[in-house]
């Protein structure tokens, strides 16, 4: 694990606008955002670019992954493919702190077409503030790795 604040960013074709403000968000709180796009407004394919952000993250380039799509949900599975991800989608700050307090997730995902900007960086900021418990956690993390 890195303790950097290197955090890769994706989407598909329905979340671009999303993404872009979520960029400027965290940036503006001192995460060092790598942004993979796509930039353009065709349409794509989201394990394409689940698959890519969670590399970035499998591999330590980055911390942490926020990737994005109409319901959060095919990006995520997408993600959770690559060994060593651990992905949630979540459309409240409750989840959104749980799966980092417990499930020590490395990334998290969101539905563009779910919730509204607003609640979106807040669920951003309950990912990105939350630390892993540790303790009978760690076992059941070590469990989902196994
Ligand atoms: O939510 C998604 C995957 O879970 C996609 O964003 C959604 O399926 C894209 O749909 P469309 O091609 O109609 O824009």
């Amino acid at each position: 694990m890195t303790d950097s604040k290197r955090i890769v960013l994706s989407s598909d074709h329905a979340a671009i606008q999303l993404r872009q403000v979520v960029a400027d968000h965290i940036a503006a709180k001192g995460w060092d955002v790598v942004d993979i796009g796509p930039t353009t407004p065709e349409s794509t394919h989201y394990p394409i670019h689940g698959k890519a952000a969670a590399q970035q993250v499998a591999s330590g380039d980055c911390r942490f992954g926020i990737i994005l799509c109409g319901t959060g949900q095919g990006i995520m599975m997408a993600a959770n493919k690559v060994e060593g991800i651990r992905c949630g989608v979540c459309s409240d700050t409750f989840s959104a702190s749980m799966i980092r307090q417990h499930n020590d997730a490395n990334m998290l995902s969101i539905g563009v077409r779910v919730v509204g900007e607003g609640l979106a960086l807040d669920i951003v900021d309950a990912f990105l503030t939350a630390e892993f418990e540790g303790g009978r956690h760690a076992t059941r993390v070590d469990m989902i790795e196994e």
